[in-house]
């Protein structure tokens, strides 16, 4: 039987630089990065949410060199998805990028190109398990990962993955909720991203409105809600904002103790106003 994997203490929420600062342009140098992640860091944040596929590693790396921080102090995970043909040359291109000699967690983000590649998953996952023992990575995991795509990878794996990167707000907790209870009967850390998309997909829906009266009930913001409504599924948010005043905010986001009634009404609001996955 496999143990849950040990590893770090993975500091939340993490302060992701994948979705709004996405390049877009890889031509372009991104300061808007650089500064992002700086203030994220100046302002709290000590878990940062990279991957290869973002295209702004580079950017990451230069805020982080600026900032001077001990190493030990900051938590940076990557992510993998193009180069999944040579995950070790792709962790030595994104190590180089970043300006570290490890990751504190490395994932497969999405098991969509193994299957395009016709390439096991258990194949990439033996390439993470090779990496954690040799010490580039201190614990790896994997993103995007059904049941299924977990029950693969388990056959073969020596180490579980430390954490399942998903997609979770209450308008889709319908397809998510025994994925949910999947990884926590296997002790596999729930990272939740998106945990704002109602808001902004959906403002003037039931979720939203629902939302936005809580918000006056506790006396916090909208965005602070939906996280406080994730901590309480057992879902550890990954989000960004741009905004120093919303970093200090949800770096709060445990302080907010939903009442069940609440928590219940948020989530039967997500079942009744259902959205398809992002799909990533
Ligand atoms: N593993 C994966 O496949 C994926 C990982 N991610 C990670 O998660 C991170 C966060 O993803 P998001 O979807 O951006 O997260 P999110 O749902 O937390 O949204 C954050 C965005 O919401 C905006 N926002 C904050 N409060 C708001 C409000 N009250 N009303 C309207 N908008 C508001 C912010 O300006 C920010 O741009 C990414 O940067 C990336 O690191 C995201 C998507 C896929
Ligand atoms: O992770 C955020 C969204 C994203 C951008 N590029 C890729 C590639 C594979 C999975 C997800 C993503």
């Amino acid at each position: 039987m496999l143990i849950a994997a040990l590893g770090p203490h993975i500091p939340f929420p993490a302060y992701g630089v994948g979705t709004a600062l996405y390049k877009n342009d890889k031509s372009r140098f991104q300061t808007e990065v650089v500064e992002s992640v700086k203030w994220a860091v100046q302002n709290g944040f000590t878990h940062i949410d990279c991957a290869e596929a973002y295209g702004n590693e580079e950017e990451v790396g230069i805020a982080l060199k600026d900032l001077d921080v001990p190493r030990e102090k900051l938590f940076i995970t990557s992510k993998v998805t193009t180069s999944i043909e040579d995950i070790s040359a792709a962790l030595t291109t994104s190590l180089k990028k970043l300006g570290l000699t490890y990751l504190d967690l490395f994932l497969l983000h999405s098991p969509k190109p193994f299957k395009e590649k016709n390439i096991p998953l258990s194949k990439g996952w033996e390439a993470l398990e090779k990496e954690l023992g040799q010490g580039r990575v201190h614990s790896i995991g994997v993103s995007n990962f059904y049941v299924k795509d977990l029950e693969e990878i388990k056959e073969k794996a020596t180490v579980p993955p430390r954490v399942n990167q998903i997609e979770f707000h209450p308008q889709v907790y319908t397809h998510m909720k025994s994925l949910l209870e999947y990884c926590k009967s296997k002790n596999i850390i729930i990272e939740g991203y998106s945990s704002l998309l109602p808001l902004k997909k959906d403002p003037d829906g039931t979720v939203s409105k629902l939302v936005k009266s809580l918000a006056s009930k506790y006396n916090v913001s909208d965005s602070l809600i939906l996280l406080a409504w994730s901590n309480a599924q057992g879902v550890f948010p990954v989000t960004t904002t741009s905004k120093v005043e919303r970093m200090k905010e949800f770096l709060s986001y445990k302080s907010v103790k939903l009442e069940q009634a609440d928590i219940d009404a948020i989530t039967a609001a997500g079942e009744e106003s259902t959205r398809p996955l992002q799909n990533f």
